[in-house]
């Protein structure tokens, strides 16, 4: 298979494959949920076949994320910016969170591909501890980053995030874009909801994190969209170090 940079690989579910330079692939995520006018019968013909079969699918991947990570011990999923660059404070800061959960005994756990993502897996990496990375299928060129022990491609988002958060004790947030924010508020949702229990979730970054905070104080508490205390849910820290405290303890109680 070809290199990492290779602009014509894409991966479908778990495999990889070669295709002609700027040739459109479509994600199975965007086929599922493509909306077919049922009043077409070709069309919704095609839908009830393929989309019965599609289960099929999507019960192998969460067979195929069941049987990889049942092994996981004590772990922590990451979350971050796919944009950020080798040599910035920002890579450094999310390398220095990978090393430091290692050291804690913890493996981690990202979306397996570059900037935070790829960041974190190398300071775990780098540490020795178990490295796992969970791509996700997109309509452009994605590779998974080398500092992985254990990588796994997914075809759906949603089988994907089932796995980050059901082999992990803690979900840390470095800043990031609308996929960080999506991964965010999900956990948090989870843990409001008490889907999941005794689950910290920290924002490394006052300066970044701390207007949407204050802005869900001021406008989704203060309008009553959620309950006084549900804030608390959010751990919001400057440094690594204070993060890794905080699921320590947590994990220890
Ligand atoms: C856009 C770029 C690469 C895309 N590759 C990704 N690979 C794996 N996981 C990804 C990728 N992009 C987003 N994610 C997930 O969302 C979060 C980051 O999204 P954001 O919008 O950058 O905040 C991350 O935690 C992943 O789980 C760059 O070339």
């Amino acid at each position: 298979m070809p290199g990492p940079d290779d602009a014509s690989v894409r991966n479908l579910g778990a495999v990889q494959v070669r295709v002609e330079e700027g040739a459109e692939v479509i994600p199975s995520d965007r086929r599922l949920l493509e909306w077919i006018d049922p009043r077409d019968p070709q069309r919704a013909a095609q839908r009830m076949i393929k989309d019965s079969w599609r289960v099929l699918r999507i019960q192998s991947e969460f067979v195929s994320g069941f049987d990889a990570l049942e092994n996981v011990a004590e772990a922590v999923t990451v979350f971050g910016s796919a944009r950020i660059k080798e040599r910035t404070p920002e890579y450094e800061t999310a390398r220095d969170l990978g090393r430091r959960l290692a050291h804690e005994g913890f493996a981690v756990i990202t979306g397996g591909g570059p900037g935070v993502m790829e960041a974190t897996n190398r300071g775990a990496y780098e540490a020795g501890a178990e490295s796992i990375g969970l791509n996700i299928e997109l309509p452009f060129e994605q590779h998974a980053n080398p500092w992985v022990t254990l990588n796994m491609n997914f075809r759906y988002f949603f089988v994907r995030k089932t796995m980050f958060v059901k082999y992990a004790q803690a979900f840390v947030c470095l800043p990031g874009g609308f996929g960080t924010l999506d991964e965010l508020f999900e956990a948090l949702t989870l843990v409001q909801t008490k889907k999941v229990l005794q689950f910290p979730i920290v924002l490394i970054g006052t300066e970044f994190w701390g207007p949407l905070v204050d802005w869900l104080r001021t406008t989704l508490e203060g309008e009553g969209m959620i309950s006084p205390g549900d804030i608390d849910l959010l751990h919001v820290v400057d440094t690594t170090e204070e993060a890794v405290a905080i699921i320590v303890k947590a994990a220890r109680r």
